[in-house]
């Protein structure tokens, strides 16, 4: 973000023409959630966030509200810009106090926040918090650090908050999002710069997605293998390779003991089923583009010896749940010259990389570079990161994917593509935002095994889009 304003200035756009911009984009919000004529407080800080809202308070007392600008310091002491946007506000600049309103903009501090707020700055968030009034934040809700997603100290809670060019980390990761609210994004014209992180969305690995062709048969399509749980741990597997199916893959092949596949084929019809003590059984047939183990794997030597013989084939590969905590502590076994997708939940990536510090793209970067793979971090804020530096927040998954079985789904869905031979950190990328889609679309109280149903409304949008 900085960079890019310091690109915009250099090109001839003056920095309070990029703040006039960001007001009036914090205007027309608060305008949005404001009756007309109401009264609007507007708190202020001792920066550039401070100067957006004396800005947005001018434009919006001209468009016909009933406007107070309360600053948090004294206004002999702002500099630059911000002192600048002071004197465009022609009212009284009152003390930190709020009287009634029907909306606060709280435009305390931004991304300049350096500590945790205390004394008076503390007080005034705590104020707002209290006050009743839903509160527009300008940038980032103050007291949330626009860089972690985490706060400091205390922080506002907003009902919406309007930032500028692109979503920050903050406004992503949790507890970040809970706090900003309904989150908009305003285009102030600042040129676009190159980045190494994301947030999750369609044009992220749209290009890549795999389209069959009209001579494609169901080989060429993407063969998937999915290592079978023992009998009575087979539905975790089940529901991967009934998702790898729906994502596209040609055909899909469960692999296990016979008891283990004798469960199976009293549930499925499509999937294949292969007896086998060993993978290396099946990796002979050329046919095979992924492999997938670990739902309902169990942690013991046999699942390992598996793991290892899987990590030494040269197909794309997908190690979920047992099938990561068996590597305890050695993400350098991970290391392969092949696509690999690791997806791990908090508690199975703390047994893999032991504890790392930073926020959770940098964790997840972290591991990626240590295991030489694209790492799924799951949670309600999963992040998806590449060993080559790349990550992609996801914001998309509503709570109720908090379900048995949901990640097994995930493990199939990335499976799935990687077969088709979708490069690993798009295939990662996709996977997690159409799990999201794919859960908002079956809705509130849905079981995992809804997941592969609803998936394919979800991909037909997807074919449909321009
Ligand atoms: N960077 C950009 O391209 C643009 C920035 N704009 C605005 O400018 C903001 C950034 O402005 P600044 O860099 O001036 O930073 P802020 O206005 O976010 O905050 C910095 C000020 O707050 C003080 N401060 C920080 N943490 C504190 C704490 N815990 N307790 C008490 N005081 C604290 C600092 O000493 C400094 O005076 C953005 O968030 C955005 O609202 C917009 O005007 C549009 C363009
Ligand atoms: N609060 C939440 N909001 C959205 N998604 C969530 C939330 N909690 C968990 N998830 C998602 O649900 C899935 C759970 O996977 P996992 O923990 O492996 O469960 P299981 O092993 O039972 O399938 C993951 O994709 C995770 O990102
Ligand atoms: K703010």
């Amino acid at each position: 973000m900085r960079a890019a304003e310091q690109e915009a200035i250099a090109a001839g756009t003056p920095g309070f023409t990029l703040m006039r911009r960001a007001a009036a984009a914090v205007a027309r919000e608060a305008a949005a959630m404001a009756p007309h004529g109401a009264r609007v407080a507007v708190l202020c800080g001792p920066g550039n966030n401070g100067g957006d809202g004396f800005v947005a308070a001018a434009l919006l007392r001209e468009a016909g509200y009933a406007v107070s600008v309360h600053l948090l310091g004294e206004a002999g002491r702002l500099k630059g810009d911000a002192a600048e946007a002071a004197r465009l506000w022609a009212g009284p600049v009152e003390g930190p106090a709020l009287p009634p309103a029907a909306l606060l903009v709280d435009a305390l501090f931004g991304i300049g926040l350096n500590r945790a707020p205390e004394g008076a700055a503390a007080a005034a968030i705590a104020a707002m918090n209290a006050h009743g009034a839903p509160i527009l934040a300008v940038d980032v809700p103050s007291g949330l650090d626009a860089d972690t997603g985490t706060a400091p100290g205390v922080a506002v809670q907003a009902a919406r908050t309007v930032t500028f060019h692109t979503a920050k980390p903050g406004h992503l990761l949790l507890p970040g999002r809970d706090l900003c609210g309904a989150l908009v994004v305003a285009d102030i014209g600042l040129p676009e710069t190159p980045g190494r992180l994301f947030r999750n969305a369609t044009a992220l690995w749209g290009p890549h997605w795999p389209r069959p062709r009209g001579h494609s048969h169901k080989y060429t399509r993407g063969a998937c293998l999915v290592w079978s749980g023992p009998s009575l741990a087979t539905g975790a597997a089940r529901l991967s390779a009934m998702t790898a199916l729906r994502a596209g893959a040609g055909i899909v092949t469960l692999a296990g003991d016979h008891a283990a596949l004798t469960e199976h084929a009293a549930h499925v019809t499509a999937p294949l089923l292969r007896v086998a003590e060993m993978p290396a059984e099946l990796l002979a047939d050329p046919r095979l583009t992924a492999c997938l183990i670990g739902p309902g794997a169990g942690v013991n030597p046999a699942t390992l010896a598996r793991v290892e013989q899987l990590l030494a084939c040269d197909r794309a590969l997908v190690l979920d749940a047992d099938a990561l905590t068996v590597l305890a502590g050695r993400p350098e076994a991970l290391r392969r010259p092949h696509p690999t997708v690791l997806t791990p939940h908090e508690g199975e990536f703390r047994t893999l990389f032991g504890p790392l510090p930073g926020p959770k793209h940098e964790r997840a970067l972290a591991a990626a570079r240590a295991s030489g793979s694209v790492v799924i971090l799951k949670g309600a804020d999963t992040v998806i990161a590449a060993p080559d530096g790349r990550a992609a927040i996801n914001d998309n998954a509503p709570p109720w994917l908090a379900t048995a079985g949901s990640g097994d789904v995930l493990a199939g869905l990335v499976a799935g593509l990687l077969a088709q031979g979708m490069p690993a950190f798009e295939a990662a990328c996709a996977a997690v935002f159409l799990h999201g889609a794919a859960s908002t679309e079956a809705g509130p109280h849905l079981t995992a095994e809804d997941l592969p149903a609803a998936l394919w409304p979800v991909l037909k949008r997807l074919y449909e889009a321009p």
